[in-house]
């Protein structure tokens, strides 16, 4: 049972040191307060939120790093290195990794004017990783519909709250390998969109070539999002396939007029998934490197 006191003797200045560092990071790059906020939900996703996507491997440990959904991908793990050095610094061996990661992502959000909630804390760092379990429990930018929603489903988050949590792509970016096929075989697409994108993604090569995941704010936690959408300027095909025709359309279409229903639904929803499955009490560990289990 987690809650929001956990540290309140034991480490009374965490939220202020997350909240220092996160603007240092943010303040040097914009994008920081997006990969950060996605480590937290890759992290959450594979076995709860444990830490475990923080884990090196090794030459005797595979972790979740080299997993498809991160590779080359997930990115921020210096600046929780950072935050972790300094919340040692002031209370040694007290706050787990999993717990910095979960704050930092919350200061990340507030830093780029999004919605704030109170984080339950608690969690403690698992001494494991699983390569496969990220493979197989994060969604893919092909996934469609009805896959988004059984794979969010099979966390306990609903459908709507899938929709909600989506908003995350109102900030930060995506490569071209991983919208191409949306932009240049897609139909359910703006066509002036669709051109913009393929000047900095060509058919073949630039395979890493950047674009943002919402067209115009993507250093902006607004609704922009879900006004691309129902402008059929998702950037992904998962993207687009919350509207599509389909079961979503509404929702998407109420977040796109309502900026403050898209913030309180993603703010709950948030702490909805900072407690899939915590260890708690006596399981687990407090690593003093996030990168290595004790
Ligand atoms: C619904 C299913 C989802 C899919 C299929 C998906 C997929 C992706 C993909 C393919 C990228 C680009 C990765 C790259 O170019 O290397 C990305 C980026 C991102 N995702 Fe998601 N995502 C999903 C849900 C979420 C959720 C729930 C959140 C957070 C609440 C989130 C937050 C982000 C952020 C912030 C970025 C940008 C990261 C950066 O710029 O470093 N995504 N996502």
């Amino acid at each position: 049972q987690l809650s929001p006191n956990f540290y309140a003797t034991t480490c009374p200045n965490l939220p202020t040191l997350v909240q220092n560092a996160m603007r240092q990071a943010v303040t040097r790059e914009a994008r920081m307060g997006a990969s950060i906020l996605r480590l937290f939900f890759h992290d959450c996703f594979v076995n709860g939120c444990d830490a475990s996507i923080l884990l090196d491997d090794t030459a005797t440990f595979t972790g979740e790093k080299n997993a498809g959904p991160n590779l080359n991908s997930a990115r921020g793990f210096e600046v929780i290195d950072t935050i972790k050095t300094r919340v040692e610094a002031s209370c040694n061996a007290t706050v787990s990794c999993a717990d910095i990661l979960a704050l930092a992502a919350r200061e990340g959000v507030v830093l780029l004017g999004g919605p704030s909630w109170i984080v339950p804390l608690g969690r403690r760092d698992a001494r494991t990783a699983s390569q496969s379990a990220a493979n197989s429990n994060l969604p893919s930018p092909s996934s469609d519909l009805a896959t988004l929603i059984s794979m969010f489903s099979a966390k306990g988050l609903n459908a709507r709250e899938m929709t909600a949590l989506s908003g995350g792509h109102t900030i930060g970016q995506a490569r071209c390998s991983l919208f191409r096929t949306r932009i240049y075989n897609e139909t359910n697409i703006d066509s002036s969109f669709a051109t913009t994108r393929k000047a900095n993604c060509p058919a073949s090569g630039g395979d890493n070539n950047l674009a943002p995941l919402d067209s115009l704010t993507s250093t902006r936690f607004d609704n922009n999002y879900y006004k691309d959408l129902v402008a059929r300027r998702g950037l992904l095909h998962s993207d687009q396939q919350l509207f599509n025709s389909g079961s979503q359309d509404a929702v998407v279409r109420t977040y796109s007029i309502n900026n403050a229903a898209f913030a309180s639904d993603f703010a709950a929803a948030m702490v909805k998934m900072s407690n899939l499955s915590p260890l708690t009490g006596t399981n687990g560990e407090i690593r003093k490197n996030c990168r290595v289990v004790n």
